[in-house]
């Protein structure tokens, strides 16, 4: 069975629930741009990529609703307003991840453009031709998700073999084992996964000893989805508290020790700051301080070079229940038992939740991506901005379709 957080078909989109995971697997349906904002704000879906395919598809199949109850505005550029205050009030729903902001910066040019070449002076006819271009725009972005996390994964497995392998002097080199952050799996992206697509792919190229993955607190999405991912594909992983990895890099140069610390990202910063799941910028010491290398994977609508550095990324607070209970099914309960919320914190205690960090772009080894890898040049500086500027594979694909 596949591992599909995002279930879609032309007018009808679903998503899995990622809070009753693992112990339940639950579908909703998200009929509307409002159902896509409540998904991603309770975090039933989340991760950067999914964020931002769940919000375009929402308002794709509220698009199509409309049509279907004739409902529909008439004219284009009524149409291609409506998109506009779907798309603004669905950038509201978190705002740490620039994968969404970029998403709607890109199909509210497709709806505009499609409203123009409508042409329709207002007078009605067009509105369906900018409700089909968005439809098809936002559909392509799930379809490309998954192509390019697997190019992301493929070339951040060969970066670290390259680079972070052993010397090649026995077998032994071939097998790498790395570390990992929260979840960039199948679960947080249309499928494959970003960070977890480069274990993925060292997996698939026999390269792999094991993968850890901390357990991510507050919110466990490494204990709850990403041991769920791995041990769903037979990919040999480990799961260890946050506290525990320092311990773990620290063993590097004896068995099973990390050659990377791999982890995908919410937003990265022109300069290479990167920001991710709270906890990556302590992963990012502890792996200088071992020698580990540390490698950002992400698709390049994370990259977000209108934020000159990591000071001006605004990090997303979370409830303070998210620290101050676990939820679960009892440890001897049936199966079928639902499962509990409980506290596991004093009450009274103030609580500090930030969901993210940001990593300095001086403890990043390396920045993969769909169209390559990315390392500082001799001015110990990342150039990201030739991520863009390049004509050839994806990247040219890319510019002509979208501009920038
Ligand atoms: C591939 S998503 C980027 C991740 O590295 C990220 O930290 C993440 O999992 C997103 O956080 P979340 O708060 O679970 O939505």
């Amino acid at each position: 069975m596949v591992l599909e957080a995002i279930r879609y078909s032309r007018g009808a989109l679903e998503v899995l629930d990622q809070l009753a995971l693992p112990h339940a697997t639950r579908y909703d349906a998200v009929r509307s741009s409002r159902d896509a904002w409540q998904a991603i704000r309770s975090m039933r879906t989340r991760g950067a990529p999914a964020i931002a395919i769940v919000a375009a598809l929402g308002l794709a199949v509220e698009l199509e609703a409309l049509r279907r109850d004739a409902a529909l505005p008439p004219a284009a550029a009524d149409v291609a307003a409506l998109v506009d205050d779907r798309l603004a009030f669905l950038v509201t729903s978190r705002p740490t991840a620039v994968n969404l902001a970029d998403a709607a910066r890109k199909l509210r040019r497709v709806a505009r453009e499609a409203a123009a070449r409508a042409g329709d002076g207002g007078g009605g006819g067009g509105g369906a031709d900018v409700a089909d271009a968005y439809v098809r725009a936002a559909e392509r972005m799930l379809a490309d998700d998954v192509r390019d996390n697997e190019a992301i994964g493929r070339h951040g497995a060969e970066w670290i073999a390259a680079r972070a392998g052993g010397d090649g002097d026995d077998d032994d080199d071939a097998a790498l084992s790395v570390l990992t952050h929260c979840n960039t799996g199948s679960l947080a992206t249309a499928g494959y996964g970003t960070a977890l697509g480069v274990v993925r792919a060292l997996h698939a190229s026999s390269r792999l000893r094991r993968a850890f993955c901390t357990e991510t607190r507050p919110y466990n999405q490494g204990a709850r989805l990403t041991a769920y991912e791995l041990v769903h594909d037979g990919i040999p992983g480990t799961l260890i508290t946050d506290s525990m990895a320092a311990s773990l890099l620290a063993l590097r140069g004896r068995a099973d020790n990390i050659a990377a610390v791999v982890v995908g990202a919410d937003r990265v910063a022109a300069n290479g700051d990167t920001a991710n799941k709270i906890g990556t910028y302590a992963l990012a010491i502890a792996a200088r301080r071992h020698g580990v290398k540390f490698v950002v994977a992400a698709p390049r609508t994370t990259v977000d070079l209108k934020t000159a550095s990591g000071a001006a990324i605004v990090i997303e607070e979370r409830p303070a229940r998210e620290v101050t209970t676990i939820t679960g099914p009892t440890v001897d309960a049936d199966p079928t038992t639902p499962a509990q919320t409980i506290k596991i914190a004093a009450d009274g205690i103030a609580v500090w939740n930030p969901a993210f960090d940001v990593t300095p772009a001086e403890l990043i080894d390396a920045i993969a991506t769909e169209c390559g890898v990315v390392e500082k040049g001799e001015d110990g500086e990342f150039d990201l901005e030739k991520l863009f500027g390049q004509e050839e594979g994806d990247m040219g694909r890319e510019m002509g379709r979208w501009g920038r």
